[in-house]
């Protein structure tokens, strides 16, 4: 056993977990319990009081939190200290969002003035390109964008972007692509005109295969369609830590917005790498993403552990993985805009938290980072919800939802709100055989059918949710519920004692990819590699089955 699962808080959480009450006893038992599980912190509010929570429980979750040395990790964190170790950099996100005036050291030189002379060089762009400075090269303004990058370098925008569309100026429209398949950008040339079109790339390291490929036939394209050599300059621009391979690639030097290595790339919308989205709503609603965010770290940095949002969080999801056996946790957002925001948490949590080694390079013996999923409310209610409520997995579910719409429409949202609210309240408190009963009280059914019936409509309730609302959807409260869960991962990897920052995983699976791609080109047979991995090149390189 390791020195957690040893630990006292542990071993107390270990043996409160098999002796609760249901939830309904415990809302039953204290009328209060929804004043004093929940809390209102950066204009969000959290109601975490439909879990499977005492007092006793939470005291022993801070226990665990404060034994893991959760505060001294959020300050070293904060403070630029290298804690991405198998990288040796810092994790500094929160300096992108940090005061002008701050002072935030890496190798003992302030970065925060950095960051602030990106941000006026974004500032700079997003106006010319919005005031039709920034001109094509037949002297027309720009009226697309097409952002090309993959992982950090492209979720965090698009679903950020989607998210914000209430604000879009409409100087501009943004176009994605990410994926190496040829469609994806195929698609998107459909749409746009080369004289009116500016390419962003990018990536942080610039030496991502998807992403180079996709700039590179967007750069034939443009130059087979009436662009010539010297106009790329106009159309051209890359934001990336690697200027000279974005130089070396021809992107003007002076097109080039920096990034630091000690941004990770899933922590990077709020570099320069968020550039499309402050194309599509102007710097000022940037700058509001970036307020909501600073506003959530002042939390983070400085609450203390029992009223700390995404310690809660964090904490109350790491509860259910390594005490209930909870292998995914589930994301519902109960607003159109916000749709996309299960599938950016998802490789935020997961790319941070699919470790199994600790710092100290010895194997966990218990469950690190669970599935994050999920999708738009009310859509899922009408398929996987029923696997929430009646499945065999036990599924912790967070719910998101705005209380004013921005398309305030009939009866819509409040519709939407019932289906949100009425969903926690039935996973919490399930159904009785009894309760079950008494609805088939007037049936036709026979005593017999009405008896199986009701067994098949019983559900045992005590399903755990958080419920997170907000006065509205806007770039700072967008800003600050996505540094929430920035921070509710950092929060659990600190307990797990592992390296939420790097990501060799992916890495394998980027190095095997080229081996491949070096077999699929070559001019002989493959037989080097074992008999399937043979076989489907093979199979490639015939082009038919
Ligand atoms: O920004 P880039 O260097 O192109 O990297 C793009 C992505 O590459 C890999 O998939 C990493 O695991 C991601 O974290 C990163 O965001």
């Amino acid at each position: 056993m390791t020195k957690l699962t040893q630990s006292p808080a542990w071993q107390a959480l270990s043996q409160l977990s098999g002796n609760l009450p249901h939830m309904r006893t415990l809302f039953a038992d204290n009328p209060k319990r929804f004043e004093q599980l929940s809390l209102k912190k950066c204009d969000l509010f959290l109601d975490y009081s439909k879990n499977r929570l005492t007092d006793e429980v939470l005291q022993q979750l801070f226990a665990l939190a404060k034994d893991a040395g959760l505060k001294q990790k959020i300050t070293a964190m904060f403070n630029g200290d290298i804690i991405n170790t198998t990288e040796k950099r810092a994790v500094l996100h929160t300096a992108l969002r940090a005061a002008a005036d701050a002072d935030i050291r890496v190798d003992g030189v302030n970065v925060v003035p950095e960051v602030q002379a990106t941000l006026a060089k974004m500032e700079q762009f997003v106006a010319d390109v919005h005031e039709g400075r920034w001109l094509g090269y037949t002297g027309k303004a720009i009226t697309d964008v097409v952002s090309i990058g993959i992982g950090g370098s492209f979720l965090g925008p698009k679903i950020a972007s989607e998210a914000l569309r209430p604000y879009w100026n409409g100087a501009v429209k943004c176009h994605y692509v990410a994926n190496v398949d040829a469609t994806s950008i195929a698609e998107k040339l459909k749409l746009v005109a080369p004289e009116t079109t500016l390419f962003l790339t990018s990536s942080k390291s610039f030496g991502t295969q998807e992403t180079l490929t996709n700039t590179l036939s967007a750069k034939a394209w443009f130059l087979a369609h009436g662009g010539t050599q010297q106009d790329v300059a106009k159309h051209f621009a890359a934001i990336t830590s690697n200027v000279a391979k974005a130089t070396d690639f021809g992107i003007d030097e002076t097109n080039i917005f920096p990034m630091w290595d000690w941004v990770g790339g899933r922590y990077s919308l709020w570099s320069a790498i968020g550039l499309p989205i402050a194309l599509l709503i102007g710097m000022d609603n940037f700058r509001e993403l970036l307020a909501g965010a600073r506003e959530m770290d002042q939390h983070f940095a400085t609450a203390p552990l029992n009223e700390n949002m995404p310690v809660i969080m964090g904490m109350l999801s790491l509860w259910y993985n390594n005490f209930f056996n909870a292998q995914s946790h589930v994301v519902l957002t109960y607003d159109h805009y916000l749709r996309g925001l299960p599938a950016y948490f998802q490789q935020l949590d997961m790319e941070s938290n699919g470790k199994s080694a600790k710092m100290d390079g010895s194997q966990v013996d218990y469950s690190t980072g669970p599935v994050i999923w999920g999708g738009e409310g009310t859509n899922g209610q009408h398929a996987y919800h029923q696997l929430l409520h009646q499945g065999t997995a036990l599924i912790p579910a967070d719910f998101i939802m705005p209380l004013q719409s921005h398309n305030p429409l009939g009866e819509h949202h409040i519709q939407l709100a019932s289906n949100c609210f009425g969903q926690t309240q039935a996973l919490m408190q399930g159904r009785t055989f009894d309760e079950a009963m008494a609805e088939l009280k007037d049936s036709k059914l026979s005593d017999a059918d009405k008896a199986l019936i009701a067994k098949h409509k019983e559900m045992a309730g005590n399903k755990p949710s958080n419920t997170i609302l907000m006065d509205k959807l806007t770039p700072k409260t967008l800003g600050a519920l996505i540094a929430l869960y920035e921070h509710r991962t950092l929060v659990q990897g600190t307990i797990w004692d592992i390296n939420s920052f790097d990501q060799w995983g992916v890495e394998l699976g980027k190095t095997l990819g080229n081996d491949v791609l070096a077999r699929l080109a070559a001019d002989s047979d493959c037989d080097g590699l074992d008999a399937s991995s043979n076989g489907l090149i093979n199979a490639f390189k015939k082009g038919c089955i």
